[in-house]
């Protein structure tokens, strides 16, 4: 099909444009609204609505900026908004994240505003602490392409300083990844994760691709520390963690503080008092849990417990947590918290899939009196709030964090009572 020129009306949660052509939408990788670009269709399967990625600016948006990352410029995968201004990219965040609120949790605009997007720091560039690169072939270390195979070696602007230092001449064997992490006290870490041995999902066609990423990326994997220790650790408030390099945490440098400062004002702005019995689902190391025990305000932890199924992250929350009235609890949350004392009040942060029906059903039937919800991916955490909405918890506040700058990406959060 021959290239379209597209005026841009609108923008997607997900970070493309939106354009019509005859009478279909059209989703516009790399394009603004305002804009009017030249884009070639690279998915037309549905009736409804095709892709299309920008071949050329025609007319471009005044929060049109010089590439930001030069990974992402050559074709990385990294900082698909890397292109726009960053306060221009909260704006857009906040109509995707204001647009999903509407169109999937069917919140109305009456009553609560649309949440904003806040910024993390001042920082636009250099704010990522853990990094995963991938081992080609022949051993080059780089970032994944956006559309090839081929590895991007230019480094991602996302990283804090020195993070990437070197890494070109580090080299690795074929088909691992190197996950490198910086801790709160500079010193960098690598560990090396082996390529994944099992590839289920025999058919060639999408559901088998499908399936081989699934199966492979819930392989075992063995893991070598190839500089540093195999633990890294991260300081918020007063409370260091040490966490295993292949683990989770924020990768933003800031989002540890600002996400667990927020839950403790969101729960003061509901009027939480006295003694709490917390949960704290898909808790981690106990981040959240362990703000709220520090907290120095109108209500006090005299329980939490804490779940998740990484026994890393939740033996990093045993020790910093001793001494604290918290207990961890390893699987899913699903299968879990029915045998729990019934909180007063629930911290969830779901990985981007969300809480999910199940979930949140069961946190309803223990009716906390607060819930503070935590969502990566936006039309998850929607879908999520819409399903407590319908069951009786009313959002009393809710805020957007630009989670990782130059990015789509936005992270939501949200207080709800009965
Ligand atoms: C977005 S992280 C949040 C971690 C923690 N709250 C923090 O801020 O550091 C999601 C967490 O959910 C855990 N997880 C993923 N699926 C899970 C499930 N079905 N049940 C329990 N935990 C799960 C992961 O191990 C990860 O620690």
């Amino acid at each position: 099909m021959a290239d379209l020129d597209l005026d841009v009306t609108g923008y997607a949660n997900g970070g493309a444009g939106v354009a019509r052509h005859d009478g279909r939408v059209v989703f516009v990788t790399g394009a603004l609204p305002g804009e009017r670009v030249r884009a070639r269709i690279v998915d037309d399967r549905k009736a409804s609505f095709a892709r299309a990625a920008v071949v050329e600016v025609l007319d471009a948006s005044e929060h049109r900026v010089d590439e930001q990352c030069r990974a992402a410029a050559a074709g990385a995968g990294c900082c698909d908004l890397s292109f726009v201004d960053a306060d221009y990219a909260r704006e857009l965040g906040a109509v995707a994240l204001s647009d999903v609120l509407t169109r999937i949790g069917r919140f109305s605009s009456d009553g609560l505003e649309a949440p904003t997007v806040a910024a993390l720091g001042d920082e636009v560039t250099g704010w990522r602490v853990r990094t995963r690169l991938a081992v080609a072939a022949d051993g080059t270390v780089g970032l994944r392409g956006r559309k090839s195979a081929e590895l991007v070696t230019v480094p991602c602007a996302a990283p804090v300083a020195g993070l990437l230092d070197g890494i070109a001449e580090l080299g690795g064997a074929a088909g691992t990844e190197l996950v490198l992490a910086v801790g709160s006290d500079g010193r960098r870490h690598i560990a090396e994760l082996s390529a994944p041995t099992h590839a289920g999902g025999r058919g060639k066609d999408r559901r088998g691709r499908a399936q081989r990423a699934r199966s492979a990326r819930s392989a075992p994997r063995t893991v070598r520390t190839v500089e540093g220790r195999p633990h890294v650790e991260y300081t918020v408030g007063k409370r260091t963690w040490s966490i295993p390099v292949t683990g989770f945490w924020q990768a933003h440098r800031n989002a540890p503080d600002v996400y667990s400062a927020t839950a403790v004002d969101l729960l003061e702005t509901v009027g939480v008092t006295g003694d709490v019995h917390l949960w704290d689902l898909y808790g981690g190391a106990g981040v959240f849990t362990a703000a709220l025990c520090d907290a120095d305000g109108g209500f006090t932890v005299t329980g939490s417990d804490i779940v998740d199924t990484d026994p890393g992250a939740l033996a990093a929350a045993d020790r910093v947590l001793a001494g604290e009235p918290a207990v961890t609890h390893r699987g899913q949350v699903a299968a879990t918290i029915a045998d729990l004392t019934d909180p007063d009040v629930v911290v969830s942060d779901p990985p981007r899939s969300g809480a999910g029906a199940d979930v949140v059903d069961a946190i309803v039937a223990a009716s906390p009196s607060a819930v503070v919800h935590v969502g990566c991916d936006a039309a998850a955490f929607a879908r999520d709030l819409g399903r407590f909405a319908a069951q009786g918890y009313r959002v009393r506040a809710w805020q957007g964090f630009a989670a990782f700058p130059m990015t789509h990406h936005v992270e939501g959060m949200a207080v709800l009572t009965q």
